[in-house]
């Protein structure tokens, strides 16, 4: 197994968090690797928050191939995660394969899908082969036009059946990583106690392996952000002074200075 996945397995054993962030181009992922972050995510959410779609499914490989390569060249000792964006793998393990080819030679590490035990033979496939794997159930933001909204998943006692056996045939297919997204704290608590696999929570609660956030929330650079997002600094705000100050500058004649030659 590769040295940087290795690690995330034996913290697993050790109790040691992990954390996780998105990113979308080389700044970002530059900050994201010098504050010892130690998983950076080219989610198919730049659509939304970079693009300012109302849903995911507008993105396309091309897209994500272009932003992996971007994060890719500032990773640093950070695992490149990259999703595979809707209707690029559906298929089947094919088609899959193909998508997922072109986001590791964009330079990602680990290539992340959507679905649950539907998805185990495409991910059986990739792993064969040499790709590795990070599956995401739960509230699975690429099936919110069946959905109508993004709705927290696993909240009926059937629902939380289905998911925990998902997550148990993901693993069993050689899934090296596994995402759970809305789903209540302890059903997060007991996929992640049942695997060997680490888990990467976000609003799944405190219990999983690791966590992961969208950069834009956790930075306060969105208008909104889902109601389990933390934003650690208002940065649109901290930008927008930035902004006004200058324009107040160049009205006032205080920039730029005058030159002696
Ligand atoms: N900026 C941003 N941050 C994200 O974390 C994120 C995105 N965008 N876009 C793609 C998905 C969508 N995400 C979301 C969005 C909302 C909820 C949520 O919990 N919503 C409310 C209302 C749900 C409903 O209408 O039923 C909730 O309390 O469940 C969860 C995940 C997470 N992802
Ligand atoms: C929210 C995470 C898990 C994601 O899939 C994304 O950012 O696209
Ligand atoms: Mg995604």
């Amino acid at each position: 197994m590769h040295k940087r996945i290795a690690r995330w397995f034996q913290d697993k054993k050790n109790g040691i968090k992990r954390a996780v962030v998105t990113a979308y181009d080389h700044p970002f992922a530059r900050f994201a690797a010098a504050a010892g972050v130690h998983g950076i995510l080219v989610g198919d959410s730049l659509g939304m928050v970079v693009a300012g779609a109302p849903d995911t499914l507008a993105v396309t490989l091309e897209q994500m191939a272009y932003h992996t390569q971007m994060v890719a060249r500032a990773a640093g000792d950070c695992l490149v995660f990259a999703d595979l964006p809707f209707g690029t793998y559906e298929k089947g393990p094919e088609q899959a394969w193909d998508a997922a080819v072109t986001l590791l030679r964009a330079g990602a590490d680990v290539i992340k899908l959507e679905g649950g035990a539907e998805m185990a033979p495409t991910v059986a496939f990739c792993t064969a082969r040499g790709i590795n794997i990070c599956a995401h159930i739960g509230l699975t933001p690429q099936r919110v036009r069946q959905w109508g909204s993004f709705q927290r998943q696993g909240t009926s006692a059937e629902s939380a059946r289905r998911l925990q056996a998902d997550a148990e045939t993901l693993a069993e297919a050689g899934a090296r990583f596994l995402v759970l997204e809305a789903v209540p704290d302890t059903l997060a608590a007991r996929i992640t106690r049942d695997l060997t696999i680490p888990t990467i929570g976000i609003g799944a609660g405190p219990d999983t392996d690791a966590q992961v956030l969208v950069m834009h929330d956790l930075l306060g650079l969105g208008a909104e952000s889902p109601p389990f997002a933390r934003r650690y600094i208002e940065g649109g705000q901290v930008m927008r002074d930035a902004l006004a100050e200058y324009v107040r500058d160049v009205g006032s004649g205080h920039f730029p200075p005058r030159r002696k030659v």
